[in-house]
């Protein structure tokens, strides 16, 4: 039996259908919710999002035609597009059923149901919803990384001179290609670059976070799973190296893949195939790889963090992204790069920025590197006031000197306490958003939101 889903509603105002449907549907939901009346479910769906959703059409006002329960299902069909909607209806209103669907419902049972019919279109119905949703995410991170990807790579530095004949050089050939760098430092960028170089650019890089991927789904989201493979599984799923058929697979933070998958990734490589979770064949793969870490080279070879086998398949051509502060040349074209780009964005006029305010921006030593610095115009912009930038437009802590853990201050305020917090997690991980995210048991997007919060 598949794992239930989480949540289903039930919406009827008479309380012994609403009964006998719950009976129906009780193995297949971890939560069955019941509403006399369609007027609270766009409220509930908004809210709680459920896997699939029960309406009869006929409440007593609208007696028999259905128009109400139309109504209803039109403003849940706007809240949610992928709502899974299966319709009660009475025998003799076929033609309401009809409409119903054509209005995005995605089936209808007659009363009275055999209970295994409506426990299965339901089922079919939640199940549908699920794999929608899944596309919908995959679409959108694509999309965001597409968009990523129109950023130019900036800097005239030696270093990143060195950067982008690497990337020239190793884009036409299928290499392995291993970018280290501190957060912040434009790997992603690099990745994306040698991708829309190299022969498979046009199909789209497929992209695997594995600082953000949970524990457990680690080997599942790499190489797929068949039905039922493990508990919760309910599908099959293609993991992202199969996705990546033909084209670039992008494992960023590959520092963070558990030792015990590492000799799997190996060997999946080696061989050219994968085996699903739960599979026992295997299924040909040609991929491309480029992989980035934000963790220093001494600590990808220590043996106990990071087989050295799977180092070396990796690392064919090794890309060096320096952090910013060793190139501050590079600062200024990417200040006023991203001024111009955020008073595009929210419509502000060009200010200008005066050589003693660039200055100290150059000496800085942006510890969350590009990303950082990138923020810190988009806040300018958004500050600024008068002709032209002041240094106050941009969030630039005062940092501590000599790269010391700082004491927390006796302040009780939380807000700077949080900030004192996150500080200290940074350095205490050397800026490794992973670490210092886990450290504050927060994910990497919410540390991320909260630096930017801060400034820091
Ligand atoms: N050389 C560059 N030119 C222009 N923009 C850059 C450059 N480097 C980084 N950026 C910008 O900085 C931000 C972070 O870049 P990116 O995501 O590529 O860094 P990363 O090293 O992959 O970071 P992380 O390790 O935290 O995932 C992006 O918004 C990117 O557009």
């Amino acid at each position: 039996m598949d794992e239930p889903f989480d949540l289903a509603v039930i919406v009827d105002d008479d309380p012994d259908i609403a009964l006998a449907a719950r009976l129906a549907l009780r193995t297949l939901f971890k939560e069955i919710a019941t509403l006399p009346s369609p007027q609270e479910l766009p409220a509930f769906v908004t809210a709680r999002s459920p896997d699939a959703i029960l309406l009869d059409l006929n409440f007593e006002r609208a007696a028999t035609d259905g128009s109400e329960g139309l109504d209803y299902l039109g403003r849940i069909m706007a809240v949610d597009p992928e709502a899974a909607v299966v319709i009660i209806t009475a025998h003799s209103a076929v033609s309401v059923a009809v409409e119903a669907l054509k209005r995005g419902a995605s089936d209808f049972v007659a009363k009275p149901w055999a209970n295994e019919r409506l426990a299965a279109t339901v089922r079919s119905a939640a199940a549908l919803r699920r794999s929608k949703l899944d596309t919908r995410l995959e679409r959108d991170r694509t999309s965001e990384l597409a968009h990523n990807g129109e950023t130019p790579l900036l800097g005239q530095s030696e270093a990143m001179q060195r950067v982008k004949m690497l990337i020239d050089r190793s884009a036409p050939t299928d290499a392995n290609v291993l970018i280290l760098g501190e957060n912040g430092t434009g790997k992603e960028i690099v990745a994306r670059e040698i991708h829309r170089k190299s022969r498979r650019g046009k199909l789209p890089m497929v992209s695997i976070d594995l600082g953000a991927t949970a524990e457990g789904l680690f080997e599942s989201e790499l190489f797929g799973h068949t039905k039922g493979a493990f508990t919760g599984a309910a599908g099959e799923r293609i993991g992202r190296i199969k996705a990546a058929d033909h084209s670039t697979l992008f494992l960023d933070e590959i520092g963070n893949l558990p030792l015990h998958l590492q000799p799997k990734l190996l060997t999946a490589l080696e061989q050219r195939e994968v085996v699903p979770v739960g599979a026992n064949r295997a299924v040909g793969i040609d991929v491309r790889v480029i992989a980035a870490t934000n963790l220093s080279e001494e600590r990808l070879s220590d043996e106990n963090r990071f087989r050295q086998d799977l180092l070396f398949r990796l690392n064919t051509i090794e890309i060096h992204l320096p952090p910013l502060r060793s190139r501050a040349e590079d600062i200024p074209q990417l200040i006023n790069h991203y001024l111009r780009l955020y008073e595009r964005k929210y419509d502000r006029p060009e200010r200008s920025l005066p050589g003693e305010v660039m200055d100290p921006l150059t000496k800085h030593d942006w510890p969350g590197n590009v990303r950082a610095l990138r923020h810190a115009a988009e806040r300018a912009v958004i500050m600024a006031d008068g002709g032209s930038y002041r240094l106050e437009d941009f969030p630039l802590p005062a940092r501590p000197q000599g790269g010391a853990i700082p004491s927390l201050s006796g302040s009780l305020n939380l807000d700077q306490l949080e900030r004192q917090m996150i500080e200290r997690a940074l350095r205490m991980h050397h800026f490794n958003i992973s670490l210092a995210a886990g450290e504050l048991g927060l994910s990497r997007g919410a540390l991320y939101r909260r630096m930017e919060k801060h400034g820091l």
